[in-house]
């Protein structure tokens, strides 16, 4: 039975601009991401020499919960994590589904965790 590769990127926090309410808008706020990536057709082995060329860099993970997000304003966390999967998609044609999930810490009160999760497979 073939291997399958989840890459995965766990508790990053990156200030966004994001939020419905006008108290929410002109400063970004720190979300928490949480992201697995489903990888197609890893090799059938990944020896010592193995390039990452036959994986994907995790640190583009990092990038798409960052730099990619840029200065826009998301009203909902939900598009924050849908742009989050269609960086993924772009970046690799052998990326197959992207699972993001988002804390919006600033809501937290007693420690409580409040966000979403949102799975995508490609279309
Ligand atoms: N499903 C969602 N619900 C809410 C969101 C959101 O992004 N997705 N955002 C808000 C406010 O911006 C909130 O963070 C402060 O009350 C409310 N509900």
């Amino acid at each position: 039975m073939a291997d399958s590769l989840t890459l995965e990127l766990a508790d990053f926090e990156h200030d966004v601009h994001t939020g419905i309410y006008s108290e929410e808008t002109g400063r970004p706020q720190p979300l928490r991401f949480t992201v697995q990536v489903r990888f197609r057709c890893p090799p059938e082995r990944f020896v010592p020499e193995t390039p990452l060329s036959a994986s994907k860099n995790y640190m583009d993970l990092k990038f798409a919960c960052s730099e990619a997000l840029g200065d826009t304003h998301y009203q909902l966390i939900e598009a924050v994590a849908d742009h989050v999967c269609e960086t993924l998609f772009l970046q690799d044609e052998r990326v197959e589904a992207v699972t993001v999930k988002i804390v919006k810490l600033a809501l937290s009160e007693a420690d409580e965790k409040i966000g979403i999760t949102l799975h995508r497979d490609r279309r």
